[in-house]
C-alpha cells in the first residue's frame, strides 16, 4: 500500500503504523509536489493531504483501479456526487471517505445520531490543536449532518434559540441547523463535545483524541477492509456494523 500526504502530521503516523503492521507492505509515500504515477505498484491508498488536493488525488487512485482510504476532510455533498459519478455504477474499486477513523468518535456520532430525536436542544463543540486549516472539522459538520437528519425523521422544528442581535458570530455557525463551534488551542490534538438539552437536563457526549495513534486502528482496519467494500462509503461505521 502507499501513503498519499505521507510528509504531515497523519500521514507520518500511518507509515509508522504500517510499517509496524506485519501484514501490510508500504511501498510508496507520496507529498505535496511529487507525481503520483503509477502509485509505486500499490493496491490500496491512504489520502491524508489537505482539503483542496483530495479529490484530485483520490481521482488519480480510482482511474488506476486502486481502492483509497480517504481521511482528509472537505469532502462537501457536491465532492461526493462526482466522486461517485467517477467510480460508478459497477466499481472495480472501493473507497472510504471518513471524516474520523478513531473508534471513540465514530460511536459518539453513533450515540449522538440515536440521541437527537429524544430533545429539543442540540448544539456541537469542536476543539482541535491550533494548526488545522479547517473550520469547523469534518467530525462536527458529520455530527450535525446526522442531528439534522434524526431531528428531520422525527419531526422535530428548529432548535430553539431566541438570539436576535450577534454581530460577531457569537453563536457559531450552523450546519443542517444545529449550531457548531470551533476551538483552536494549542495542547489539544481532536476532541468533540456533542450537547443535547431538553425541560430540566443536559446530555454531554464527548470524545477526545490525545495522541494520533488514537485514529491509527480504525485507519488500518479500513486498509484491510476497503477492497470488499466496492463503490463509495462514507463513514467507518458502515465497516464496524454500526450503520
Ligand atoms: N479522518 C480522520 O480520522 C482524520 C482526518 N484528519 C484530516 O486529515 C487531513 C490532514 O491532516 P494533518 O495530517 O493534520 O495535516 P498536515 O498538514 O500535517 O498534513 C497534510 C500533508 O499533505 C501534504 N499535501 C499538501 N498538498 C498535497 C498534495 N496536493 N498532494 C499530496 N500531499 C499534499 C502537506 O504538505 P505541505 O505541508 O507541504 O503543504 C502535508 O504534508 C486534514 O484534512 C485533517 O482534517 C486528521 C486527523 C484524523
Ligand atoms: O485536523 C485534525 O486534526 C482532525 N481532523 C478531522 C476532522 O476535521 O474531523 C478528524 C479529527 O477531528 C482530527
Amino acid at each position: 500500500m502507499a501513503v498519499i500526504g505521507a510528509a504531515g502530521r497523519m500521514g507520518s503516523t500511518v507509515c509508522r503504523a504500517v510499517e509496524e503492521a506485519d501484514d501490510l507492505e508500504l511501498v510508496g509515500r507520496f507529498d505535496e509536489g511529487d507525481q503520483l504515477g503509477d502509485l509505486a505498484g500499490a493496491d490500496v491508498v491512504v489520502e491524508f493531504s489537505v482539503p483542496d488536493a483530495s479529490p484530485a488525488n483520490v481521482e488519480h487512485c480510482v482511474a488506476r483501479g486502486v481502492h483509497v482510504v480517504v481521511g482528509t476532510t472537505g469532502w462537501t455533498p457536491e465532492r461526493l456526487a462526482t466522486l461517485r459519478e467517477q467510480v460508478g455504477d459497477d466499481p472495480g474499486v472501493g473507497v472510504l471517505v471518513a471524516p474520523n477513523f478513531a473508534l471513540g468518535a465514530v460511536l459518539m456520532m453513533a450515540f449522538a445520531q440515536q440521541a437527537a430525536r429524544f430533545y429539543e436542544s442540540a448544539e456541537v463543540i469542536e476543539l482541535h490543536h491550533p494548526d488545522k486549516v479547517d473550520a469547523p472539522s469534518g467530525t462536527a459538520a458529520r455530527t450535525a449532518s446526522l442531528i439534522g437528519e434524526a431531528r428531520a425523521a422525527a419531526g422535530l422544528g428548529p432548535v430553539p434559540d431566541a438570539t436576535t442581535h450577534d454581530p460577531d458570530g457569537a453563536r457559531g455557525s450552523r450546519v443542517d441547523g444545529i449550531p457548531v463551534h470551533s476551538v483552536r488551542l494549542r495542547g489539544l490534538v481532536a476532541h468533540q463535545e456533542v450537547l443535547f438539552g431538553g425541560p430540566g437536563e443536559m446530555l454531554t457526549i464527548r470524545h477526545d483524541s490525545f495522541d494520533r495513534v488514537s485514529f491509527m486502528p480504525g485507519v488500518l482496519a479500513a486498509v484491510r477492509a476497503v477492497a470488499d467494500h466496492p463503490g463509495v462509503t462514507v463513514g467507518l461505521e458502515h465497516y464496524l456494523g454500526l450503520a
